[in-house]
C-alpha cells in the first residue's frame, strides 16, 4: 500500500509532548548503561530529538546523515543525499524521530553497522531495525510532528459533518 492509503488515524504531537518523550528517549538511553561520545541525526525529522538528547547526555558531537524517503504523505523513492565518511558507528549514537517502514533505518544502519539506533517513536515494521525507542504506534498511524503543523480555528464538533 502507497501514499495516503497507508494512514487511517492521526496522532498529533505537541512540541512540549515531543520534548517530553525525547527526554524519556534519553533516560532509557541513559539505563542501557551504555555511553556514546557521537550523535548521528538523520535529517531532518530526527535533529530537533538529537538535540535534546545532546543536551541530556552530554554529548557535544553532532553529525547529520540525510535521508529523504517521503514527499508529505506520499512515499517515494529513498534519496542518500549526504552520507558519512571515516565513521563505522562506534561510540556513535544515530537519532531519528521515527521508524515506520524501517527503509531509512536500514540504510542509516548499513553506513553505520556499529551505531546504536535509537527512535522516539516506533511502528511495528521498522521496531527490528531499532535497538531503542519509546512510543509505539500503529503501522497505520501518521505522526504529525508539530514542525508539520499550526493550531487553527476549527468549527465546533456539531457543525462539522461526518
Ligand atoms: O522507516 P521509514 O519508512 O524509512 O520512515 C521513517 C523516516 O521517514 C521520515 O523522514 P522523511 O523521509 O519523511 O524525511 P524528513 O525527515 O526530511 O521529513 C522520518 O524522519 C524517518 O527518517
Amino acid at each position: 500500500m502507497t501514499g495516503k492509503d497507508r494512514y487511517r488515524r492521526t496522532y498529533p504531537v505537541s512540541w512540549d509532548q515531543l520534548h517530553k518523550d525525547s527526554r524519556a528517549l534519553a533516560w532509557r538511553l541513559i539505563d542501557t548503561g551504555q555511553r556514546w561520545d557521537k550523535i548521528i541525526a538523520v535529517v531532518r525529522g530526527g535533529l530537533v530529538p538529537a538535540a535534546i538528547i545532546a543536551r541530556e547526555l552530554d554529548i557535544h558531537y553532532v553529525d547529520t546523515v540525510c535521508v529523504s524517503s517521503y514527499t508529505l504523505k506520499e512515499q517515494g523513492e529513498l534519496k542518500i543525499i549526504k552520507s558519512i565518511e571515516g565513521l563505522n558507528g562506534e561510540n556513535a549514537l544515530i537519532i531519528d524521530d521515527l521508524v515506520d517502514t524501517g527503509k531509512t533505518a536500514r540504510i542509516v544502519r548499513q553506513m553505520l553497522p556499529h551505531a546504536h539506533f535509537a527512535t522516539v517513536y516506533a511502528k511495528p515494521d521498522g521496531r527490528p531495525y531499532v535497538d531503542t525507542y519509546v512510543t509505539e504506534v500503529s503501522q497505520d498511524t501518521w505522526i504529525l510532528f508539530p514542525w508539520d503543523s499550526e493550531i487553527q480555528f476549527i468549527e465546533p464538533l456539531i457543525q462539522q459533518k461526518p
